[in-house]
């Protein structure tokens, strides 16, 4: 994969992580997530929200979305039927598990040693999700409602994400239909995870999910529990994602870093330590063009000023690039894969 070149691991300070109740709070009041009410994308109010959305993305990275439309019960019963998916029988998930990347329904857990003591770091189950009439029949058949309310919910992200990624080529000015029909048969992943308790006497110290930006155009995250922290650029700091029932939060993903010419920065996020009594439950839903189709800078956004600053790729190259650098993102470095120029 000699044309992929480039890749580049980044070490960045965790000062926030590891940071005292009191500097953590420091990091929320100086820099606040951007929140992005939704329904200001269908009315007048249209274009300054459009604007608002480019600013989040340009200055952050990520930012909250409220007024998404989709009901707090299927945001409820989507993380209830994931908890109880996690939950089954060790040997009902070992069926699912595998550790090649291109299945596309893949479960897995992570454990670590800590003080000589073997703990699960992480599970996570991963499929595809678009077109929903191809995958489904290949989910989880427990527990026996997975398959409708998670099939609900990721037809419902991916109405949002359609219309929030309308907005971002159009915070671009390429205008709001660009890649418009690419979008519509994009990939859809939906990436469950469950963080369990740390039960070890010894510090819990190892991320939960170490710093990394997702292979995606935008990434949509719904979390039953907060846990997420995303770096913000301008203070290289921690930010923890407050949790408001009902509320999702978007990343800008690697792609998207590509389409805008680096004008929109994927953002880096991580899970810290888990929690010493609950188990955590999120769901990110990835949505990028199709494996095949390759993503590229728009010539719109290429000046002498800006050239440009990524080659193109698809999401096959990235799965092919994982698949033979397997330790790629080791803990403690911040991952970002981006085919830069
Ligand atoms: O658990 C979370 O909130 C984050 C998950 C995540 O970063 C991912 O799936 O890429
Ligand atoms: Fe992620």
């Amino acid at each position: 994969m000699s044309s992929l070149r480039s890749l580049f691991l980044v070490h960045l300070p965790y000062s926030c992580s590891k940071a005292t109740t009191r500097y953590a709070a420091i990091c929320m009041s100086r820099s606040a997530v951007p929140v992005i009410d939704m329904q200001g994308l269908h009315g007048l109010s249209r274009s300054s929200t459009v604007s608002d959305i480019g600013k989040a993305c340009h200055e952050k990275g990520y930012f909250q979305l409220t007024n998404h439309g989709i009901a707090s019960s299927t945001l409820d019963g989507t993380l209830d039927i994931a908890t109880a998916f996690f939950e089954l029988a060790t040997d009902k998930k070992l069926e699912l598990m595998s550790v090649d990347i291109t299945r596309p329904v893949r479960f897995s857990l992570i454990k670590e040693v800590v003080m000589g003591q073997e703990q699960i770091q992480r599970l996570f189950l991963k499929h595809y999700a678009h077109p929903l009439e191809e995958w489904i029949h290949m989910w989880p058949s427990e527990p026996l409602d997975y398959r409708t309310k998670m099939g609900t919910y990721s037809v419902e992200a991916r109405k949002v994400a359609l219309q929030v990624m309308e907005a971002i080529v159009e915070s671009l000015r390429l205008g709001r239909d660009y890649l418009k029909d690419q979008l519509q048969d994009g990939l859809q992943v939906m990436a469950l995870h469950a963080y369990p308790p740390c039960t070890s006497t010894d510090p819990c110290s190892s991320f939960g999910i170490a710093p990394h930006s997702d292979y995606s155009i935008i990434t949509i995250v719904l979390q039953k529990s907060p846990g997420l922290e995303e770096l913000d650029p301008k203070t290289n700091k921690w930010e923890l994602l407050p949790h408001q029932h009902g509320s999702l939060f978007v990343h800008v993903g690697n792609y998207l870093e590509v389409i805008s010419n680096g004008l929109y920065k994927s953002a880096v996020h991580k899970v810290s330590a888990n929690d010493r009594d609950n188990t955590r439950v999120s769901i990110a839903s990835l949505h990028s063009l199709s494996i095949d189709e390759k993503v590229c800078v728009p010539d719109n956004l290429v000046t002498v000023h800006t050239p440009k600053g990524y080659k193109e790729s698809s999401f096959r190259d990235f799965l092919r690039f994982l698949s033979i650098n397997q330790d790629f993102g080791v803990q403690g470095d911040v991952m970002v894969w981006i085919e830069k120029q």
